[in-house]
């Protein structure tokens, strides 16, 4: 049975979830953003099947709606929705990465008997807008559905149902529970790459060389700085008493850290990245997800001309596309390092083995 799927906001996000979704043949994906030609542009790269012109007409149709908007956007069309056309057994849901606020709201839905459960995909990245919406972002990442304590299993398995064709991991968590877990491992890190940037920039003022130097560490470090700020604006309000306590945290870990510089123990200092090491290893850091949401490969390569286009060529011939190429200037010897981005560990993984059949240049993944 068809099934329409009304999506608001074609951004990364809302274009993913469409392009995902429409994989399920028996879904139909009717599309709608506040910026016309996003919309336009969704249906001609076809992301939605459909052009929704009026909200408040095309909601009649559906029988799930996705707000994919920033969270803020998707509060004040939760308070509207009441008066939209709606089916009876209509799934309302949201894409948002902070849920508290959502589901305070969502409460007064409840009251008027419309089903609302939220929902959380952790995966992304810092780009935005639909021309960066890919339909396997979402693969092996976990999808956290934030639903009423009492809401009927039956209804939520309607959602999870739907989501399958994602190839996510779908996860029910409480909206609290939500709002500080993802402070810690996604809202606070976005907060310290952007002071990052900003320390880098102050800095750059009297040493305006230390741009240059910022290769590798810095910009993995500080990608998700490029992240779309009216989206981060958003999470950063509605999260605000999480961030303030992880800042908090954040801060004595930085009076232990001075407290290490000025014992200047060598000892300890060992051991301070030794932990950090550990934890971090311990990742599940080979699945997609909150973690990564690309997947790089490090290539030694001579420095001749046509060494790219001769790697590239390789991999074409294998089928396996690339997302990114770019090349990290951090030595002066005669090799460089080319990162390669692709969109899966699996290929990845062909690359691997398609650089090893057809050259000699040793590759490392991170
Ligand atoms: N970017 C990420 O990594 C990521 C990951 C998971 C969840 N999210 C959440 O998903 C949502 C969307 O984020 P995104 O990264 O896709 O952002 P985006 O900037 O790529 O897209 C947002 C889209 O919403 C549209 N929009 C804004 N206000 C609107 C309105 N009133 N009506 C209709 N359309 C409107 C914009 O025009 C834009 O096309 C946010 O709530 C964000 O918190 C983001
Ligand atoms: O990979 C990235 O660039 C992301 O920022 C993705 C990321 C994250 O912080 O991990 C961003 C926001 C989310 O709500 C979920 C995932």
């Amino acid at each position: 049975m068809q099934q329409n799927v009304f999506i608001i906001g074609l951004g990364l996000i809302g274009g993913s979830l469409a392009l995902s979704l429409k994989r399920n043949k028996d879904v139909k994906i009717i599309g709608y953003d506040a910026n016309g030609q996003t919309l336009k542009t969704a249906k001609r790269i076809s992301v939605i099947d459909e052009i929704a012109t009026n909200l408040e007409e095309s909601s009649a149709f559906a029988d799930v709606i996705v707000f994919a908007t920033p969270v803020s956007e998707t509060i004040r069309l939760m308070k509207e929705l009441p008066k939209w056309q709606l089916k009876k057994q209509v799934i309302i849901t949201d894409t948002g990465s902070t849920k508290k606020e959502i589901m305070k709201v969502a409460i007064s839905l409840k009251e008027q008997g419309i089903t609302f459960i939220g929902g959380h995909p952790m995966a992304g990245s810092h780009k935005s807008g639909v021309e960066a919406a890919r339909p396997i972002l979402f693969e092996n990442a976990y999808y956290l559905l934030t639903p009423f304590e009492d809401e009927t299993d039956e209804r939520v398995q309607v959602l999870i149902n739907l989501l399958q064709v994602t190839k996510a991991k779908v996860v029910q968590v409480g909206a609290e529970e939500h709002d500080h877990m993802t402070a810690v491992v996604s809202h606070f890190p976005h907060l310290v790459a952007a002071s990052l940037v900003h320390q880098l920039s102050f800095e750059n003022e009297q040493y305006p060389f230390t741009k240059q130097l910022a290769a590798g560490g810095f910009r993995d470090l500080t990608r998700i700085a490029s992240a779309n700020p009216i989206v981060w604006r958003d999470i950063t309000l509605q999260n605000r008493q999480e961030l303030t306590d992880q800042l908090k945290a954040w801060t004595n870990e930085m009076i232990k850290l001075q407290e290490l510089l000025s014992y200047a123990d060598s000892s300890d200092i060992e051991n301070y990245f030794n932990v950090a090491k550990k934890v971090r290893d311990d990742l599940p850091i080979n699945t997609q997800g909150a973690m990564f949401s690309v997947f790089d490969l490090y290539v030694d390569v001579p420095d001749y001309p046509g060494v790219i286009s001769e790697i590239t060529g390789y991999l074409a011939k294998d089928n396996i596309s690339i997302t990114n190429l770019r090349i990290v200037e951090t030595r002066e010897d005669i090799f460089g390092i080319l990162v390669i981005s692709f969109q899966s560990t699996n290929d990845r993984a062909k690359a691997v083995e398609c650089i090893a059949n057809n050259t000699t240049f040793e590759t490392y993944i991170s």
